[in-house]
């Protein structure tokens, strides 16, 4: 891979051990990929933030990387969900000993430059790149919607290439970056109309066909940008989709190549069906609903203060979003309805990362495919898969 001189300069360790070392994540990776060269990024977005998945060995990593001084490259890095409600744990009932762990996590991120915005939708909160920018994402829901549905440039990096990317501002030019590997490769035909968790549904089964390809999807009905945020989420879940497009839909559709296409499938009712039934591992009710997977949007959350204002919700529930989404659903009044009837607005974390089954939590309902995909695999959990209404009961 070709390097400038100051590359090179910051490779040999001029600029400093935390540069150094990142340069090498950086260049390995290059190297590997058959990269040209390295490319400047304008956002980073950095998973690997969970004690849960990166534990002592993680922060301790992080602690040593964080010591040394350095220049950070200035460019807009967030984060993915820790374990625990950064600020709120004490009262949703989080562990101690693992929140003070986790918040020391996102401490050192902190200091490496990363802002302690903990979100797998940065791209409602303020970490949004432009059409064709290149960046460097690792949270695999947030890759899918950045690749398609903003048009930036991402591969599914790894947490610590994601780090290694925001520090040194720059990634290395291969896959997604590059037009040609943009191409769809699988024409997806739906013909039902879909809703909800159809969408969960169909990125599901659609993921689970093309594994690491490009779907190009033909729909009946147009999706919203939340319904696009769960769609993506399935697809790089049961598959390890980057990048999707969606005709009339996503904004590189009518350059992604479909009339070369040669492999087809239709999705109807039946098979979207199917799925919704598969994605349920029991039939008890859920002790804990959990939604926002990818974190909820502003109207996501307005939806669901819609459905149980006045009333008094049977099962726990959490809304998992960002602090600064919560911090305007507090000043719409939507987190005083929903807490009203029993339910939470819970900040950073999420069903999957946080420790849920040390929390005397058995069985969770969930409205993302995503989630029913992993809360069985890394919690040991049941799901019920349903839409937001019927997963919710009252008193
Ligand atoms: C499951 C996931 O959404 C969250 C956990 O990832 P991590 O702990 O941030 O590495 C990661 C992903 O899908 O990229
Ligand atoms: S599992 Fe879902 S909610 Fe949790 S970080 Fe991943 S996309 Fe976000």
């Amino acid at each position: 891979m070709f390097l400038t001189k100051k590359e090179e300069q910051m490779c040999d360790g001029e600029f400093g051990e935390t540069i150094r070392k990142s340069m090498d994540i950086l260049v390995a990776l290059g190297d590997i990929y058959g990269a040209s060269k390295l490319v400047d990024i304008t956002s980073a977005q950095v998973s690997g933030v969970s004690y849960k998945t990166i534990g002592q060995a993680g922060l301790e990593y992080l602690e040593d990387l964080a010591s040394e001084e350095f220049e950070y490259s200035g460019i807009n890095a967030s984060l993915n969900p820790p374990g625990t409600d950064l600020d709120n744990w004490e009262a949703l009932g989080f562990p101690k000993e693992f929140s003070i762990k986790q918040n020391q996590i996102v401490d050192a991120y902190g200091k490496l430059g990363i802002s302690k915005t903990c979100t797998c939708t940065p791209y409602l909160v303020g970490n949004v790149p432009r059409f064709r920018d290149h960046v460097s994402w690792s949270e695999s829901s947030a890759v899918a919607y950045v690749n398609s549905v903003i048009g930036a440039r991402t591969n599914r990096e790894g947490g610590p290439a994601a780090l290694a990317a925001a520090i040194v501002g720059k990634t290395p030019l291969y896959g997604f970056h590059l037009d040609e590997n943009r191409k769809a490769n699988l024409i997806v035909n739906v013909n039902t109309e879909l809703s909800g968790a159809d969408w969960g549904a169909l990125g599901y089964i659609v993921g689970k066909t093309v594994g690491g390809g490009v779907p190009y999807f033909k729909v009946q009905n147009s999706p919203n940008n939340n319904d696009l945020k769960t769609l993506g989420a399935a697809l790089a879940s049961s598959g390890s989709v980057a990048l999707y497009h969606m005709e009339n839909v996503t904004p590189e559709w009518s350059a992604a190549g479909k009339d070369d296409v040669e492999d087809y499938m239709f999705v109807g009712d039946k098979e979207i069906l199917e799925t919704r039934q598969k994605l349920t591992t029991t039939d008890r009710e859920a002790d804990l609903i959990c939604l926002g997977c990818p974190h909820a949007s502003l109207e996501e959350i307005k939806n669901v203060a819609n459905i149980v204002e006045g009333k008094t919700i049977k099962n726990k529930l959490w809304i998992c979003t960002s602090v600064s989404v919560k911090a305007t659903a507090d000043r719409m009044g939507y987190t005083k309805i929903i807490e009203a009837s029993g339910g939470n607005v819970v900040c950073d974390t999420c069903m999957v990362v946080a420790p849920i089954e040390d929390m005397g939590f058995e069985v969770i309902g969930v409205n993302s495919a995503k989630a029913a995909n992993y809360v069985p695999s890394m919690c040991g959990l049941d799901v019920v898969y349903d839409d937001v209404e019927n997963l919710i009961h009252f008193e």
